[in-house]
């Protein structure tokens, strides 16, 4: 079992990163989040877990405001989700990576510097500031590579390492470490704890792997547009006696249908 430390002391007076009350979120006909109520705290690394189609990608989008039709209460650093001042304290990074093919990998990195920090003058802390981004994805021997040329797994940390080029407060990742094999899996969780301890950075990270729960500080469990369980590990897997999270997780469906079938039999 791993323990990690959580970030260091914030200047906060101890309200939550994320804050969602009664989060209701409508795709085409259909309600996909379901008013939900949870919390995000700072500093910390917060899984987001549930099986396909389970609202992940909504939920994340609706955090960095590129969401429509949402409604109730969803407040992220203290405004609410889509302010205009939240842009360059928010990194976001969606399953498919947002990297120009015809560019290598510190062109990308360039590019998108240029455009967070503009201007001459600028020019020294742009550099430095990729150079130091290519090394947190680890891609420095590929940093002259044209990201059409690149794996998989290498475009998206090319699109990791641009989100986190601004250093951001909150980074929102969905599905970081999808198609990666088990080193560069484990390399990606001690950059994101990192990033937590050591930068104060919050951290929302998407999977649908159980096992990458275990390598979070809290955890949310969704199912079907729902908020199974917003707690840490340990108390999930304490509360639901079971030995994994993945056994935590199924525990609670299991409950989450009884208890539905138990209101709809009484109606
Ligand atoms: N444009 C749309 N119109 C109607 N329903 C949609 C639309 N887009 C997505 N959905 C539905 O919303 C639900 C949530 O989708 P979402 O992409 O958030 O799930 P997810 O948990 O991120 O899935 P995955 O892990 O496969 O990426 C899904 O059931 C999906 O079918």
């Amino acid at each position: 079992m791993m323990n990690y430390r959580s970030g260091p002391p914030r200047p906060d007076d101890g309200t939550p990163a994320v804050r969602a009350r009664d989060l209701t979120v409508v795709r085409g006909p259909r309600t996909v989040l379901h008013s939900l109520d949870f919390t995000v705290p700072h500093g910390q690394v917060t899984g987001l877990l549930g099986p396909s189609g389970c609202g992940k990608s909504t939920l994340m989008r609706a955090v960095v405001g590129t969401q429509a039709k949402v409604t109730g209460t969803l407040d992220v650093l203290g405004h609410p989700a889509g302010h205009p001042t939240l842009r360059t304290r928010i990194g976001y990074v969606t399953q498919d990576p947002s990297v120009y093919d015809d560019l290598t990998v510190r062109q990308n990195l360039d590019y998108f510097a240029a455009i967070l920090d503009p201007g001459r003058a600028a020019a020294a802390r742009r550099h430095e500031n990729v150079t130091r981004a290519i090394t947190d994805v680890d891609l420095t021997t590929h940093t002259d590579v044209l990201a059409g040329n690149l794996s998989g797994g290498q475009r998206s940390r090319v699109s990791l390492a641009v989100a986190l080029l601004g250093t951001p407060e909150l980074l929102v990742l969905d599905e970081p470490t999808v198609g990666l094999d088990p080193v560069l899996r484990r390399d990606l969780w001690q950059l994101f704890h990192t990033l937590a301890a050591e930068r104060g950075a919050t951290l929302l990270i998407s999977s649908h792997v159980m096992d990458e729960a275990e390598r979070c500080h809290r955890l949310l469990l969704m199912r079907a547009g729902e908020i199974l369980a917003d707690d840490t590990p340990d108390a999930l897997r304490t509360r639901t006696g079971s030995e994994t999270v993945e056994g935590a997780f199924l525990h609670l469906v299991d409950a989450a249908v009884a208890a539905s079938r138990t209101k709809e039999t009484s109606r």
